[in-house]
């Protein structure tokens, strides 16, 4: 993921690597399933200033990046309740980095005691906040005033009858359609989480059309305001809720902007997150530049 924030003072041309091994929390000691490492480079001559690992700034800035999308897009509401949709790296981070906004933050996991341990680990950290298991995606999404999903399902796990009026949706997982040919070479060792992630050829994963709607029921799409973090991106990597007739209101960026204005309060909100190499950048210019000063 290359990129480059064009900033005279706070300038930052980097290039993320990063690694998707879904498998990994099954280890016996398990690893994170997103590695990430940021080369970050001089912005005026290019050259290599600093080998950054990545794995942290990637789980912080999307958990930033959805928090930004909350506030702009639902500028005016009164927060209670917070659901996450999975307690992997990304829902604990979710949890940690929104939880001063909410009463209560609850948490589904598939696999229910993965859920537990983290909303104990919660608990222990806050007098606060109630943090709270579910072990129905149903239950934990119903009178939730904001929504984060961050699974890898290949299923809809949230359906729009269960939204009340009014609420926002964070969705991590990216809506990816797999166009016709495209072939991407994995290891071996990855086929298996390939397999278990909906691809299912010998030469994974084979597109021929395969449409992963993530994590939303398409209705969700088709009824809410959607907006993303970057246009050029979604018309690419969300061409099949495109096709599906979903229209992309804007970027968050433009909110922020003050170009565009926010829906209005009682609509149902989606901020479909891709993320964006330019929040790596910042993020390891921040850390590059701590380091250097400290
Ligand atoms: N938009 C962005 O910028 C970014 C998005 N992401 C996305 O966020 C999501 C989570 O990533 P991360 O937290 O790092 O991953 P983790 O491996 O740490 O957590 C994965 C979570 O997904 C759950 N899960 C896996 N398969 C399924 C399934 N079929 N149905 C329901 N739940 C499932 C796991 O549950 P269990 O414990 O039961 O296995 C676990 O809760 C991914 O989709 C990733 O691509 C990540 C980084 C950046
Ligand atoms: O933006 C990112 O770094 C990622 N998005 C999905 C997996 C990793």
């Amino acid at each position: 993921m290359p990129g480059y924030l064009d900033n005279g003072s706070f300038g930052a041309l980097g290039c993320k690597l990063v690694t998707v091994a879904p498998n990994n929390a099954n280890l016996e000691q398990p690893l994170p399933t997103i590695n990430a490492h940021i080369m970050l480079f001089d912005d005026a001559t290019g050259v290599l200033k600093a080998v950054i690992s990545g794995t942290e700034i990637t789980q912080w800035r999307t958990a930033a990046a959805s928090a930004v999308a909350t506030k702009h897009l639902k500028p005016s509401r009164k927060f209670e309740i917070l659901a996450i949709l999975g307690a992997g790296a990304q829902g604990r981070i979710h949890a940690i980095a929104f939880q001063h906004f909410f009463k209560q933050v609850r948490i589904w996991n598939r696999n229910r005691p993965r859920a537990e341990r983290l909303v104990s680990e919660l608990n222990q950290s806050s007098d606060s906040q109630e943090f709270k298991s579910f072990g129905c995606n149903r239950e934990c999404v119903e009178g939730a005033d904001v929504i984060v999903t961050a699974t890898f399902a290949k299923e809809a796990i949230v359906q729009l009858e269960w939204l009340k009026e009014g609420a926002h949706v964070n969705g991590e997982s990216r809506a990816i359609k797999v166009q016709d040919g495209v072939r991407v070479i994995c290891a071996e060792k990855f086929k298996t989480a390939f397999t278990s992630r909906g691809y299912n050829s010998e030469s994974f994963p084979v597109g021929a059309g395969l449409t992963h709607h993530s994590e939303l029921s398409e209705s969700i799409y088709l009824r809410g305001e959607v907006y993303v973090d970057h246009r050029t991106g979604a018309e690419v990597e969300l061409a099949g809720l495109k096709e599906l007739g979903v229209e992309f209101k804007g970027e968050i960026g433009s909110l922020i902007a003050g170009d565009l204005s926010p829906p209005p309060s009682n609509r149902i909100t989606v901020f479909q997150s891709l993320g964006m190499a330019v929040e790596d950048c910042a993020m390891a210019r921040l850390v590059y530049d701590l380091y250097k000063t400290a």
